[in-house]
């Protein structure tokens, strides 16, 4: 064998080892994710991943390759990620709830924690059309953007393992909801009138409430799509007064305990 051949040879027996190793670090999550079932413990703890970066940014200290191992560090804990995701959540997360309960932050914040790939129905409908929400709202008028957004349903059908945030009147037809229900788990946000109001006052982004920004007009659309919300839905969480890393923990959770 000459010399390149003995390290190539070196470095096939690295790769072995690299896998095992791997496959250990991998049969690692499964144990933890066991023990936070058995023990009711919080699925989400990202303040653990800032204490890892850091601990392995200290034993990396002074080696060679210290950017170079950092970086397969990073993928690999990535890739952890989308391990536990991939196993909680064989399916599709669809957010619901009216115009501010969070759907958008609570879907980009569970996407970043769980290596999730996010998408809004609202701006998969603005790219399709190429006009915004608002001037397809005042061109084609509402029925049509109910249209897009069954339209958009049905893109979306085969997609599989994402967190969809979807327009909040999503849910309000019938043939929307079957395919909600497909390949997905539905997820009601809800927040009292007066959060949404004070979320959303100084946005002129919802047509609806274009004109009508007041706590008593949200209060009684609310009120009319209520029920419609709550009998779509798998799970509810609350958002009123809650940061957002508590909304998508109770979010996680409430999931991973469904049948
Ligand atoms: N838990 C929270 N605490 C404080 N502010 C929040 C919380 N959740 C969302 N917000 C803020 O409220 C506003 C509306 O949130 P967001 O856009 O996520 O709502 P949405 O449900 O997606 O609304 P829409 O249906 O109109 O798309 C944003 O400015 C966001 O930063
Ligand atoms: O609640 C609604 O009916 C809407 C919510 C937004 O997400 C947009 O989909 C649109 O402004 C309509
Ligand atoms: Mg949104």
């Amino acid at each position: 064998m000459d010399n390149i051949e003995k390290v190539r040879a070196k470095i096939s027996m690295y790769d072995d080892e690299i896998i095992k190793i791997l496959s250990k670090r991998m049969d690692c999550i499964d144990e933890i994710m066991q023990y936070k079932k058995e023990k009711g413990l919080p699925i989400l703890q990202p303040e653990y991943e800032g204490k890892k970066e850091v601990a392995l940014c200290k034993k990396l200290k002074d080696n060679k390759y210290e950017d170079e191992i950092m970086n397969v560090f990073r993928y690999v804990v990535k890739n952890a990620k989308k391990y536990q995701a991939k196993n909680l959540f064989p399916y599709n997360i669809m957010l619901i709830g009216f115009m501010g309960c969070g759907k958008s932050t609570i879907a980009k914040y569970l996407s970043h924690i769980l290596e999730m790939e996010d998408l809004e129905t609202d701006d998969f409908i603005v790219k399709r059309e190429d006009m915004t929400i608002n001037e397809i709202f005042q061109r084609k008028g509402e029925e049509y953007f109910r249209k897009c957004e069954s339209n958009a349903l049905k893109e979306l059908e085969t997609r599989q393992g994402i967190i969809i945030s979807c327009g909040g009147g999503m849910p309000m037809r019938d043939e929307n909801v079957e395919l909600m229900k497909k390949n997905g788990k539905i997820v009601l946000l809800t927040a009292s009138p007066e959060t949404v109001y004070d979320r959303v006052k100084y946005s002129n982004q919802r047509p609806l409430l274009n004109g009508n920004m007041n706590v008593e007009y949200i209060s009684n659309l609310m009120e009319k799509r209520r029920s419609r919300y709550e009998s779509v839905a798998d799970i509810v969480v609350n958002t009123d007064q809650k940061p957002i890393h508590a909304i998508a923990e109770e979010v996680v959770s409430k999931l991973a305990n469904l049948d």
